[in-house]
């Protein structure tokens, strides 16, 4: 089992007691590229609540999802993607040197922006189709973004760096929201296939919520189900190509993994993680899961820079975050 982390101390009132849970994180962050973090500030009513909406999303029928599309290019990301629309794998070598067969992902997922964002607008279910999805989508985002920039202030501090370094380069919030629906599937398709490939995440951090579900459509949590389950894995240790399962407390813990741009500003090493079948089971049926992520994504204009004296200067042209979500983001939609 893995470290998890109680974010309620970050806000003691004991300054030495917050710096030292700051430092506790850095510490988490340097030695795997994420941490299991409870009492970070999303409410589980919210919690629940959003899965809730997004399970009963997935639920319409596919000519009802689609009347609010994802466009048919990666970006903007907003709308309804149906599965086999979006494969991972196209991205999986980015600083990987292992090889990485060309996988289907077996996902349905929806992704959501904040409503301020001044460049693209949401992609929004039509009224009649699904009410209520919007404004439990938009409340939960907001939470997410205040948690954020907790989690951003807490690991500013453990870094030694200003309090709001990393606060300051995410005002515009351009952070997006991804329900993802993995439906239940026969073992036998993962002969080509994967829930989602190996891949590092695009932008500063991201909070990821999962729910895994078991039988009579309830969901709790199983840790050693007698039937196939797929999980969230992450790559243990960085850059091993040994990836092990990422099980956790429940939807209302959250898993918070570094993503390409922290590293790039602090050396934290950017998680690679994927979903796929379990090993230790045996069934002829892979169960649905379903999962919540936000990905926290700097400021478009700001630049990948190293924020640490201890890093070294990087030797190409700096990018701005925007350029480097598009470079990075380039080819995984079919
Ligand atoms: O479903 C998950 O647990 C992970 C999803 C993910 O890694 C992503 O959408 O980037
Ligand atoms: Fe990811």
């Amino acid at each position: 089992m893995f470290e998890q982390l109680d974010f309620s101390q970050f806000h003691s009132e004991n300054t030495d007691e917050r710096d030292q849970f700051c430092r506790e994180l850095i510490s988490e962050l340097s030695k795997s590229g994420w941490v299991r973090l409870v009492n970070h500030g999303v409410p589980p009513e919210s919690i629940d609540r959003a899965f809730e909406m997004s399970r009963e999303f997935f639920d319409l029928p596919l000519d009802q999802k689609l009347k609010s599309p994802h466009p048919p290019t990666a970006h903007p990301h907003r709308g309804f993607s149906p599965v086999g629309l979006e494969n991972i794998s196209t991205v999986s070598n980015y600083r990987s040197s292992a090889i990485q067969p060309l996988l289907r992902d077996m996902k349905e997922s929806y992704d959501i922006g904040s409503e301020l964002d001044p460049l693209y607008s949401n992609i929004w279910p039509p009224p009649g189709v699904h009410d209520g999805f919007r404004n439990t989508m938009n409340s939960f985002f907001t939470f997410c973004y205040d948690a954020e920039l907790m989690i951003l202030d807490a690991i500013s501090i453990g870094l030694g760096l200003p309090i709001h370094s990393l606060r300051e380069l995410h005002g515009a919030q351009t952070n997006e929201l991804r329900l993802t629906h993995y439906p239940e599937v026969d073992r036998a398709d993962f002969a080509n296939a994967t829930r989602i490939a190996a891949h590092t995440d695009f932008g500063t951090i991201t909070l990821l919520f999962q729910d895994n579900v078991g039988g009579l459509g309830k969901r709790y949590y199983l840790p050693n189900m007698d039937i196939e389950l797929t999980f969230k894995e992450m790559e243990q240790p960085p850059g091993s190509g040994v990836f092990v399962p990422a099980d956790n407390a429940g939807p209302h813990e959250c898993i918070v993994n570094v993503g390409d741009c922290l590293q790039m500003w602090t050396g934290l090493h950017s998680a690679r993680h994927r979903v796929h079948l379990a090993k230790e089971n045996q069934g002829n049926m892979v169960p649905e899961r379903f999962s919540i992520a936000y990905f926290a994504k700097p400021d478009r204009a700001a630049l990948l820079r190293p924020l640490l004296d201890s890093l070294d200067k990087p030797a190409q042209k700096l990018l701005t975050a925007n350029e480097f979500q598009h470079m990075r983001i380039e080819g995984t939609y079919a």
